[in-house]
């Protein structure tokens, strides 16, 4: 097959008798057939195969074989690949094994000409006009990249002066027009697509990939992904936060590119693409540069492509999909889709607390190019991420734990930043006040019992009104005695005594299990909703390991606030939203205007007015403001001359506490051991006070960590257990600026209230904060992706949309 050149086929240019526009014009032309296609705008078709001497060109053919709207075949080339005893036959055979083999579309003729035939169009570097260019040659990613006018296929320059100055081919524009996708006939699927090896238990086409590119892959080494990414979900494995399914369109992307509700497989090719791109490489902005070169398919559906990108990929950012973490938003002209236009000069926007969300948030503003200013009442960033370096090791006061690293943006970040992390390991030695090490069948017995007694109560809430709502410890004791009796399990009376003595306050392991529910919520099961307590389980959350960061996690925080405009020291007052723009004032009287406000307060601090709102907010805001449940722990720190437990405990970075009765639940529920092996003297435990335990943060801290002590030593009798060295008692309930660690969902309440909280404020107060996000409530990364969700929301108001 020959080379058309930038105009098309040569051969077809010379068998041309009459000038096509002319017989486009010339209703008395008689040897002209049309497209016999319903409603393709085409009058004159040219065939783009060129496959024979007979090849109608744009001449007279007695069929038209319609492609798309702007690409047909004659049927003299049908007849040349069709016919047994036509040159072509065997080239149509040999691929149609292939496809065959590996697609399931069917391998037709028509889809043979336009995944083996129909031409490939290029875009200058430098004119952005496109080109058709060969038949023959697939386009490499380095050729398209540097295409330029003129180019041929055998690599030589066009003798034209200017190659640029030749008009685009009118057919390119028709690629624009809305109706383009649902004229198309046959797809032509993406050839070489970087995603394939990471899909092949799909079959390609019904990914919009090549079924003939099959050979191509076999032979190929597959690149590594990070371990903590994982961009594709298989649709029958359980959901992963920020995972898709290669193979589906989800709602949000059939409403976000009606045009591709006719052709979906050409959606998730180009989306799998970007998304196979940016996992290989997160240390990069993804560009429509970057991607632009690895979409390759034959036809001017390229051009649609290619052109589509821009919203792809900013579709994708605002999902947290790509381009996570500390990356900046290039400068460059071509990327089109963050230099949309601004409604007006120098949007600013001023971001209330420097936690988290704040930071999160301030980031992605900054780097969409918006003016801000945090203000924080503190004299440190971080918030309720607070790490202290005074001991010379990292003791963390705040969070600690990231869990589930698989798509964590702080695990991207931590990566980016190469920020040290270490994987905790899920495994807990549990001790009781005897000493004696729970040992491993009880163990695992109680873990399936406990959790069969909250699959119980997941069943038991099926279709039940928030008035039918109770408190999750009533009901895991209900259930209990509920299970017991219809499973008519036989468990040993050693074994019952200890599960029943959840009811009559003796040791038990179910203890245990309650302590660390309470630990997960923030408040004794009492106030706990039994009905929606665990409400975000309904998303797909983050799994994979837990992490945890040697030097904090503030180190995070501090690398999103490197260049930011943060006022320490700035208690926020009173936000008043009743004029056009915003305007937030101090504690000492100073003043700030912007077009808008991001407030990131902590739950706490909300709820008890600390900062005035002008107009009040409304009732629905307020309303679920007040609904959520404030949770609270302290955290106990200790530091001992050698590490006395790891003897019992062996390898284990964790050790459970089960309580002597239930009214010890929430003291001292498990212990980390935190320590610097490397440093001397640098053995830490770290553990907490949750639920009803939190009465004794009253007392000293010599006599909290005295109770502890007791805890200790009731669990290591073999031990001498040395004095702690140093100790710290967290103060985050008396803080002001927290007054609590993590929101959950009390007794009559839903997730409803989070994505409430989340809501803006007549289009200027908006709300990001872990208590804000009803997906990843709780969380440092919660916290990140609302700060991220309420920048691009923020972002969107203040943008002409000329997508
Ligand atoms: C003890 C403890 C342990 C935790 N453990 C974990 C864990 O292991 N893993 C995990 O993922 N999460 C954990 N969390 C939860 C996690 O820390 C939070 O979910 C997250 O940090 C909240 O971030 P945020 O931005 O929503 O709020 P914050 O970090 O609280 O940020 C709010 C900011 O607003 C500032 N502010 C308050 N009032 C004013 C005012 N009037 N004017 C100006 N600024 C003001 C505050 O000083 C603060 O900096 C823990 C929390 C605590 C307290």
């Amino acid at each position: 097959m020959s080379s058309p050149g930038i105009h098309g086929s040569r051969r077809n240019a010379k068998r041309k008798t009459i000038d096509s526009s002319d017989q486009a014009t010339d209703p008395s032309f008689k040897n002209i057939r049309r497209c016999p296609h319903s409603g393709c705008p085409t009058k004159v078709p040219i065939c783009f195969a060129g496959a024979t001497e007979r090849c109608a060109g744009s001449g007279y053919t007695s069929r038209w074989y319609h492609t798309s709207a702007a690409e047909h075949y004659c049927n003299e080339c049908f007849e040349h690949y069709y016919r047994c005893h036509k040159d072509g036959y065997e080239v149509y055979l040999s691929w149609k094994k292939l496809w065959s083999t590996h697609g399931t579309t069917d391998a037709s003729i028509r889809m043979f000409m336009t995944n083996s035939v129909l031409p490939f169009w290029v875009q200058c570097r430098e004119c952005h006009k496109w080109r058709q260019w060969s038949k023959s040659t697939t386009p490499i990613p380095e050729f398209l990249k540097n295409y330029v006018c003129g180019t041929m296929a055998s690599g030589k320059k066009s003798k034209l002066e200017n190659p640029c100055e030749v008009p685009e081919d009118q057919r390119v524009t028709l690629t624009r027009d809305p109706s383009w996708t649902h004229l198309i006939s046959s797809l032509s699927y993406m050839k070489n697509s970087p995603a394939w090896p990471y899909l092949t238990s799909y079959f390609p086409d019904k990914l919009g990939m090549c079924p003939s590119d099959h050979e191509v892959f076999k032979e190929r080494k597959t690149p590594v992904m990070h371990k903590y990414l994982q961009p594709f979900v298989e649709a029958d494995s359980s959901e992963i936060a920020n995972g898709v399914a290669p193979d589906v369109m989800e709602e949000q992307e059939m409403d976000e590119f009606p045009e591709y509700a006719s052709i979906p497989s050409m959606y998730l090719a180009i989306r799998n693409i970007c998304l196979t791109l940016w996992n290989l490489n997160f240390k990069e902005w993804l560009t429509k540069e970057r991607c632009a070169t690895q979409i390759i398919c034959r036809g001017l559906g390229r051009v649609l492509y290619i052109e589509s990108l821009d919203k792809v990929l900013w579709f994708l950012t605002r999902r947290g999909l790509i381009n996570v973490g500390l990356l900046s938003v290039p400068r460059s002209p071509q990327s089109s889709y963050i230099s949309n236009k601004f409604i007006k000069p120098n949007p600013s926007v001023i971001v209330v607390g420097a936690g988290t969300a704040g930071l999160a948030a301030a980031k992605t503003l900054q780097g969409l190019g918006l003016k801000v200013t945090v203000l924080e009442a503190k004299s440190q960033i971080g918030g309720r991420v607070c790490d202290d370096d005074s001991l010379g090791v990292c003791v963390p006061m705040g969070a600690q734990i990231l869990n589930g690293a698989l798509n964590n943006p702080i695990a991207i970040i931590c990566e980016q930043a190469g920020i040290l992390v270490n994987s905790l390991s899920d495994s807990c030695e549990v001790i009781n006040v005897n000493g004696e090490l729970m040992d491993k069948q009880t163990d695992e017995r109680m873990d399936f019992h406990f959790n069969a007694i909250l699959d119980i109560i997941a069943d038991w809430r099926k279709g039940k009104e928030l008035t039918q709502d109770t408190s999750l410890l009533a009901k895991l004791k209900e259930m209990h005695q509920q299970f017991l009796d219809e499973s008519q399990l036989s468990f040993t009376t050693d074994e019952q005594k200890k599960m029943l003595a959840l009811f009559i306050e003796e040791e038990s392991l179910m203890n245990f299990h309650i302590s660390n529910l309470e630990f997960a919520c923030g408040d004794t099961l009492r106030n706990v909703s039994a009905l929606h307590w665990d409400q975000n389980e309904d998303y797909p959350q983050f799994s994979g390991e837990n992490l945890v960061l040697p030097a904090g996690i503030s180190q995070v925080l501090s690398k999103l606030a490197e260049g930011l405009d943060i006022d320490l020291d700035t208690k926020v007052t009173k936000v008043d939203y009743g004029e056009e723009t915003v305007k937030v004032v101090s504690e000492n009287g100073k003043e700030w205007t912007a077009d808008k406000v991001l407030v990131t307060l902590p739950l706490a601090v909300l709820q008890d007015k600390d900062v005035e709102f002008s107009p009040c907010l409304p009732e629905w805001k307020s309303k679920a403001m007040k609904s959520l449940g404030v949770g609270k722990i302290e955290k106990i720190i200790l530091r001992f001359p050698r590490p006395f437990w790891r003897k019992k405990i062996k390898d284990c970075k964790v050790f459970g506490h089960i309580p002597e009765k239930q009214d010890n639940v929430g003291y001292f529920n498990v212990f980390y051991d935190f320590s610097t092996d490397k440093v001397d003297k640098m053995y830490l435990l770290v553990t907490h006070l949750t639920g009803s335990a939190l009465k004794l943060r009253d007392r000293l801290d010599r006599d909290v960590v005295a109770a502890c002590m007791e805890v200790l030593k009731a669990l290591f009798p073999e031990e001498t257990v040395p004095k702690p060295l140093d100790y710290f008692v967290t103060k985050w309930t008396k803080d002001p600026y927290s007054k609590m660690c993590y929101s959950y969902v009390p007794i009559g309440v839903d997730g409803d209230a989070y994505d409430i909280m989340s809501q803006d404020v007549a289009s200027k107060v908006y709300f990001a904060g872990e208590a804000t996000n009803r997906q990843f409530p709780q969380s440092v990364t919660g916290a990140y992706v609302s700060g991220v969700r309420e920048a691009h929301k923020i972002f969107s108001t203040l943008v002409e949309d000329d997508t």
